[in-house]
């Protein structure tokens, strides 16, 4: 393996999307190139940038405009969709309500959950369960969201299928009982100004330190403001600057232990010194809600025949998560 990561590769998968559905596709050169490629990033930072995904520039653009017109709003009018245990963990949340390594976070969020009906996982996706909660306004948040995870959750099973290639596996290797029927999870987020917040609440970070929980996240940054850090394995916070029409993809802890850790789930951080409102928008792809884990046959051959990690149910962990994420 080459010198720890200093900078976050990017990937262009145009080439990889036409035919990553293609039975045909096994000896295409373009196609097994952009795997090879996803292969060595996952390997080495957990990290990339993917331009060439396909998604209009326009909705990625509507999406962070919506988000910000939101966040915009007077604070009584976002209450209106307050995120509570009643309500799933389902909307918004206010600045240093969402908890990091023991420290408020100095960000803003409504959570979006995909829908279950009642009772369909028992009492683990009790605490999950409910709508999402959208705004009045802007008018068309729903619509323009819905239309975005729809088009996201389809983007990131396709790089799924390649990233299955990358490990040595069958293509459908993350569909099915697996992630076929992804409990995804969106989060729009805002991080204001620090010198905006009162000082009695404030804190240094936007995010504290963390993995992401499950499979793939896609983040949709602020064209504008640099804040992303990425920690390399020497311990050193990279940053992940804004690229205009990139998506920022990162690994989460199922693929981690599916891989049986050649791929890891790097840690990372938000921190908004600049003197602008930052926002951003994470699309989380991750397995089905009870879907079980551990590491794959063909990634335990690749190191050393055993596996690292036990058995896992996403739904368990996820839960774990999320109910340790806020004050309440
Ligand atoms: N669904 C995801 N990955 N959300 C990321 C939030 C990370 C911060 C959270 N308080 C934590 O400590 O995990
Ligand atoms: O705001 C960002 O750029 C990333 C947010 C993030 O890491 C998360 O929500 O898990
Ligand atoms: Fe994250």
């Amino acid at each position: 393996m080459g010198s720890d990561f200093q900078a976050i590769p990017i990937i262009d998968i145009s080439a990889f999307l036409e035919k990553i559905d293609d039975p045909r596709m096994g000896d295409d050169k373009e196609l097994l190139e952009v795997i090879r490629q996803l292969d060595d990033a996952c390997k080495e930072a957990g990290f990339f940038y993917v331009k060439g995904h396909g998604i209009p520039d326009s909705l990625v653009k509507e999406v962070k405009d919506a988000t910000s017109k939101f966040f915009n709003l007077p604070n009584e009018e976002k209450v209106k969709i307050k995120m509570t245990p009643a309500s799933g963990y389902r909307g918004y949340q206010e600045v240093a309500e969402n908890i990091t390594l023991g420290k408020p976070d100095m960000h803003e969020a409504i959570d979006c959950y995909r829908e279950m009906e009642a009772g369909k996982y028992g009492a683990l996706g009790q605490l999950l369960e409910g709508s999402n909660l959208w705004p009045d306004y802007p008018s068309n948040f729903k619509v323009v969201m819905e239309e975005y995870i729809c088009l996201l959750t389809d983007l990131s099973r396709k790089i799924m299928r390649g990233i299955a290639l990358a490990l040595g596996g069958p293509p459908d290797a993350f569909e099915g009982d697996r992630a076929g029927d992804s409990f995804w999870v969106m989060r729009l987020i805002g991080y204001p100004v620090l010198s905006d917040i009162p000082e009695l609440q404030r804190t240094e970070t936007g995010c504290g330190a963390h993995t992401d929980y499950g499979l793939l996240t896609l983040v949709n940054q602020d064209d504008e403001i640099n804040a992303l850090q990425v920690r390399n394995r020497s311990g050193e916070w990279i940053s992940a600057p804004p690229i205009p029409g990139t998506f920022v993809c990162n690994i989460g802890d199922m693929l981690k232990i599916w891989s049986n850790g050649l791929y890891e789930s790097t840690l990372h951080r938000v921190i908004n010194n600049s003197p602008k409102y930052r926002v951003s928008v994470a699309f989380f792809y991750e397995p089905n809600f009870d879907a079980a884990v551990e590491p794959f046959d063909f990634c335990m051959q690749k190191t050393g025949g055993t596996p690292k990690f036990g058995k896992v149910v996403y739904g368990e962990h996820l839960v774990g998560k999320v109910g340790n994420n806020f004050r309440y």
